[in-house]
């Protein structure tokens, strides 16, 4: 064995060398020595936050911008070529840059008396107690040292919570799940706290479900200039920025297109991007994101109808789908099987599959070529700037 050079980083963020070697904490251009020590080439760059490698949020912020856009290209570009397919045409990685995550699920616990918040440490059910954070909107950080203040007020030597914080347009929504609220005092702390901090929502989850108990006004998200009425726990792309350059995707490559079916379409986001130029049906099997949907759109001028629909248990027939001349698609993680066979078989002209992960994406990509599309643009989205988690959108054209 002799020293070797990083030339990649692997899924999981490890370097890895030609011969398959590979490092922690290594970037493209790192030497990995014969005794398995990293020198530090010119893409390792030293980390911006002090519980980096502790902190379970990140993986990758000893990578230069460089290598982070190569490592998000990569990861798409590889998924692709599992699956025996080359994507012609893959533009430029999307980076959200620092500190613009929208939303986050951090921890809270209380550990020898002191309370400790932040995410999960590496590998671990630790929590690494968050004294920075240079992913999370500026908004959700400062919410932190106040949420440590008010937990410490609660009584008793246990606690541990999962506390789920969210950008609306009003104002922070914080979720708070497993928080044993007994009482007058521990109500009273949480409901000064949401009002000297001016949340647009509270909301407590003690084994029943999420129930507000304060919102001033109901929470919104704005998609394309239409308020849509945020229900607990739905789906929010990560950064605005992310979601601007995925729905951006969506209007540049459906020009022309006069019927649109967006599947899996959540509170509608894609749909209203869209709705401006051609009919959008949107299809979603939250209850609850579908109204929030439905509701938005009868107020809208877009032009957007909702359907509430299983798409797993009961994709869109080959039949239905022949009254679109486009489809948008951006399914949970693990894709979208049995839609995608429907779609492999139909005559749609344009497909724009977004996906947030990249294995489920290429396996499903494989389907609809083997079903006559061809996989004509890429591009590869890191709105989860410094982990491994990397999205896309890309176009099929039949
Ligand atoms: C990745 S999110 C995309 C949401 C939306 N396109 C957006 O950009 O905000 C996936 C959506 O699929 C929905 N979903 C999950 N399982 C589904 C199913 N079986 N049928 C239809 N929709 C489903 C989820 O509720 C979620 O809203």
């Amino acid at each position: 064995m002799t020293d070797e050079i990083i030339v990649r980083v692997a899924a999981r963020g490890d370097g890895l060398t030609e011969s398959g070697r590979h490092a922690a904490y290594a970037a493209p251009g790192d030497t990995l020595t014969e005794a398995g020590v990293v020198i530090a080439g010119p893409h390792n760059v030293a980390a911006p936050c002090r519980h980096f490698t502790r902190c379970g949020g990140c993986q990758l912020q000893h990578l230069d911008e460089t290598s982070l856009a190569g490592f998000v290209n990569d990861r798409v570009v590889h998924a692709a070529q599992g699956q025996g397919l080359t994507a012609k045409d893959v533009e430029p990685a999307h980076l959200s840059p620092p500190r613009s995550r929208r939303r986050a699920t951090l921890h809270a616990e209380r550990a020898h008396g002191q309370i400790v918040i932040g995410f999960r440490a590496a590998g671990s059910h630790k929590i690494v107690d968050m004294r920075e954070c240079h992913v999370i909107a500026e908004p959700l950080f400062a919410l932190v040292a106040p949420l440590r203040a008010m937990l410490a007020k609660f009584p008793g030597k246990r606690l541990a919570a999962d506390i789920q914080l969210t950008l609306a347009d009003q104002g922070v929504v914080v979720e708070i799940k497993g928080l044993a609220v007994e009482g007058l005092g521990p109500t009273e702390a949480l409901l000064d706290f949401a009002r000297d901090h001016r949340l647009a929502r509270l909301a407590l989850d003690q084994g029943y479900g999420p129930e507000a108990m304060w919102e001033p006004e109901p929470a919104t998200v704005t998609f394309a200039g239409t308020p849509v009425a945020l229900p607990h726990g739905a789906f929010l792309q990560a950064t605005a920025d992310g979601e601007a350059a995925l729905y951006q995707c969506a209007r540049d490559w459906l020009k022309g297109a006069s019927a649109i079916a967006d599947l899996f379409s959540g509170l509608g986001g894609f749909a209203f991007a869209l709705g401006d130029r051609a009919r959008v049906l949107a299809v979603e099997a939250s209850r609850d994101a579908h109204l929030a949907c439905r509701s938005a759109a009868g107020r809208s001028p877009r032009h957007v109808e909702c359907v509430h629909r299983d798409l797993y248990r009961n994709p869109m027939q080959v039949d239905e789908l022949a009254r679109f001349d486009a489809v948008v698609l951006d399914p949970p993680r693990a894709g979208a099987r049995e839609q995608v066979a429907m779609l492999a078989h139909s005559a749609v002209e344009r497909i724009v599959y977004v996906s947030c992960n990249p294995s489920s994406w290429a396996r499903d990509a494989a389907l609809l070529v083997a079903g006559g599309y061809r996989l004509a643009k890429v591009r590869p989205v890191g709105q989860f700037r410094w982990s491994t988690h990397v999205e896309l959108a890309s176009l099929f054209l039949c």
